[in-house]
């Protein structure tokens, strides 16, 4: 089949590549004209026969709106805009009202895989109707990684992203329990290898996983991590998981937990702990350390 991919960066370029060699035709346009097959969004909507699939992989927020407010004016009913970046599943709802009053159908889809999924293969969660994500389907196989799981229908329009701003506050708390258990490894004399003792858990432990794996290749560049500075960014995911929480009361301790680490990590120094210090002073004549 034919597909529009609108943003060709660290995803969407390997992803044009995957589903191209799956046989299918695969029309990109990125801002970024080096990166890009044709110059416009009018010129990729012009180069696709209807009904056209058009798959939108760009920052969430304000480029996905952009993009998908001027696919609106573009494209024709019967047409299709999927949604795969890691946008808030909130949006989605609106994104679908707008688009059918065109006629255009909307599939939301979220993509995990980072940068190894042009090999791997890329897990997708998609929410909407039968008959849209039906037309979007061969598409959906060619991403996806090869053998029985790896993508789902997982519901009405939203799912998707719902489905995958849960896997990503998941992503959140699996990494900073290996984040804390390699610092207290770090910490004590009597081990000697700690990246020894990662790379032994690759295989038979209980906590054997693909985010492990990439810990070890992260040790394997940088054994210590002396390179790199402790600071975290977010871009999103993580808070909208915690919000989903609250709007369901859903106690969610470990995900929160991991978010303020993020947060704490972005600090040169902790207010709330020269808070605490001050306190300590106060009630009990606790010594602080002074600047
Ligand atoms: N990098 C990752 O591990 C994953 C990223 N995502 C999501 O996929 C989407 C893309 O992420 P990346 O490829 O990592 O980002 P990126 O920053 O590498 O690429 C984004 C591309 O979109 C282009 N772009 C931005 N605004 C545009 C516009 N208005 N029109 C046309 N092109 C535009 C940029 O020039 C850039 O090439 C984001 O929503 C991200 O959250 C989803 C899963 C994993
Ligand atoms: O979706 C992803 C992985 O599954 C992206 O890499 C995402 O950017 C990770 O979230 P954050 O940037 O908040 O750490």
């Amino acid at each position: 089949m034919e597909l529009g991919l609108v943003g060709l960066g660290k995803m969407g370029g390997n992803m044009r590549e995957r589903i191209r060699r799956a046989g299918h035709t695969v029309i990109g346009y990125d801002r970024n004209p080096d990166l890009a097959d044709v110059h416009s969004l009018s010129e990729l909507v012009d180069g696709l026969q209807a009904p056209r699939v058009v798959w939108v992989m760009v920052p969430a927020g304000a480029a996905t709106q952009s993009t998908i407010d001027e696919l609106g004016e573009l494209l024709s009913p019967g047409d299709i805009v999927v949604d795969g970046g890691n946008s808030r599943w909130t949006d989605d709802e609106k994104h679908a009202e707008e688009l059918a009053a065109k006629g255009i159908g909307f599939v939301d889809c979220g993509v995990s895989g980072g940068v190894w999924g042009l090999e791997n293969g890329y897990a997708l969660m998609y929410g909407g109707d039968k008959e849209h994500v039906a037309a979007v389907q061969p598409v959906f196989d060619a991403l996806k990684p090869e053998g029985d799981f790896g993508a789902v229908h997982a519901g009405k329009v939203g799912a998707g992203h719902f489905a995958k701003m849960v896997h990503n506050g998941i992503e959140y708390a699996m990494m900073q329990a290996y984040a804390e258990g390699w610092e207290l490894l770090e910490k004590v004399d009597s081990v000697t290898d700690v990246r020894e003792v990662f790379r032994s858990w690759q295989e038979g432990t209980v906590i054997r996983s693909w985010l492990l794996d990439l810990a070890v290749n992260a040790l394997d560049e940088d054994e210590h991590l002396e390179q790199l500075r402790g600071y975290a960014q977010d871009s999103g995911e993580g808070r909208w998981t915690v919000e989903a929480a609250i709007d369901n009361a859903v106690p969610l301790p470990a995900i929160t937990a991991s978010l303020f680490a993020r947060f704490a990590s972005r600090q040169d120094d902790s207010p709330q702990m020269k808070m605490i210090a001050a306190l300590r002073n106060q009630f009990g004549g606790h010594a602080v350390e002074k600047k």
